[in-house]
């Protein structure tokens, strides 16, 4: 199979859905791997590290679209790179359809493959393919946030661990999934006073028993979450309903409710968001100001530390792309119930019943597309 990989197109995205390491395994297994020039360089692999891996180095990411059979990136394809998808080739990255019909119809549309990274699942219920993205952004998240709270950015002017005689920081997180709970244990490790809410009893009971004294939980029930959010100074959105859209857990009436200068981390932005006042920005630009309250909304977090983020994604996604370039992706999905989870959309019609209801579309099951 020829696997292709472009240079990433959306702003301030450094990562590069191949590293040299996978391109030389897919290469060992007799598979061509075309890759777009300076491709890596924002994550430090330069075009001498895939030719030193058996890789080829292509100009432009048109040629890479029209050659190869199977595209591997990171971010969802941007609309110029949407309209160089066709049938029968396979596209296998983050898409996030559930809040974007824009790119759900362009999909449609091409008529190609097309595996989601963020629905792929394991056999412990997880989503190991979001999973290295979600420790970035969740570490991040207390640091962007910290910043945030800057008197100069807008924020509360409040330090995350206090000093003697004045206590720290209040942040509560909304989640405690994988992100919430690296965001978690980051926060408490500069010192601020940290909870974290979720709806999952089981969840919560592992948070309590791997990290009693380190923060607290509880339930995310609405009453809690707003007590909760009008004592805090940094609030971290980081709910998930695989696939679908975020739930809305704090309205805009509410944050007249909230501090003056309280700062919102979502994290949850890439499924559309868990505040309703949440707005996807970019590393350019990232927070923006709504009735007094700071809001961070940048929906590829894991962009700012491109190296670590590759590197982590890459090892996490090189066993699915060898499946899917050994096998094709009809036998690989066959095969593996967990890849098959991934597929949203195949040859026209949407495969994943969480995006056609998000977005009031049409959709087949995934087991369907390979019957
Ligand atoms: N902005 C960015 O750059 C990035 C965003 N993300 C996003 O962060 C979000 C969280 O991802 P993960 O932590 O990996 O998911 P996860 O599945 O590990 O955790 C989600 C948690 O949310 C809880 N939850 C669901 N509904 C809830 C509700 N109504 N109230 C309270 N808790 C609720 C679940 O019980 C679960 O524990 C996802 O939307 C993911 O796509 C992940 C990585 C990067
Ligand atoms: C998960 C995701 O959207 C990202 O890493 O950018
Ligand atoms: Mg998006």
């Amino acid at each position: 199979m020829k696997i292709g990989c472009p240079k990433e197109i959306k702003p301030q995205e450094f990562r590069v859905g191949m590293t040299p390491n996978a391109a030389y395994e897919a290469v060992q297994a007799g598979h061509s791997v075309i890759i777009e020039t300076n491709a890596g360089t924002g994550a430090g692999f330069e075009d001498t590290d895939y030719i030193a891996a058996g890789a080829e180095i292509i100009a432009t990411a048109a040629e890479i679209f029209a050659a190869a059979d199977m595209i591997v990136k990171v971010k969802e394809p941007q609309a110029v790179e949407r309209k160089m998808l066709r049938e029968g080739q396979v596209l296998f990255t983050y898409l996030h359809l559930a809040p974007d019909p824009e790119q759900t119809k362009d999909l449609i549309a091409s008529g190609a493959t097309c595996i989601a990274y963020e629905t792929v699942t394991d056999r412990n219920g997880g989503l190991p393919l979001l999973a290295p993205m979600s420790e970035v952004a969740g570490k991040l998240a207390p640091q962007v946030g910290a910043w945030t709270l800057q008197k100069a950015n807008g924020g509360r002017g409040v330090l995350m661990g206090g000093v003697p005689g004045v206590t720290p920081a209040k942040v509560v997180v909304i989640g405690g999934g994988v992100v919430g709970t690296h965001a978690a244990r980051v926060a408490a490790g500069m010192g601020a006073d940290v909870t974290v809410l979720d709806r999952s009893l089981v969840r919560m009971r592992y948070l309590d028993d791997a990290f009693a004294g380190v923060f607290k939980t509880s339930f995310a029930s609405a009453g809690n979450t707003i007590e909760l959010a009008r004592q805090a100074d940094l609030i971290i959105g980081a709910v998930l309903i695989p696939g679908a859209a975020a739930p809305q857990l704090i309205t805009r009436a509410q944050l007249s409710e909230l501090k003056p200068g309280t700062a919102l981390v979502d994290v949850a932005i890439d499924q559309g968001g868990c505040f309703e006042t949440s707005k996807a920005t970019t590393h350019q630009d990232p927070i923006y100001e709504v009735d007094g309250i700071m809001h961070y909304c940048v929906a590829n977090m894991p962009g700012a530390v491109a190296r670590t983020s590759t590197i982590a994604l890459g090892n996490a996604t090189m066993p699915f792309m060898m499946a899917l370039a050994n096998k094709g992706w009809k036998q690989a999905c066959a095969d593996d119930a967990h890849l098959l989870a991934g597929l949203n959309v195949h040859a026209g019609q949407i495969t994943y019943a969480a995006v056609g209801e998000a977005l009031g579309m049409d959709y087949i099951t995934a087991e369907q597309a390979i019957t």
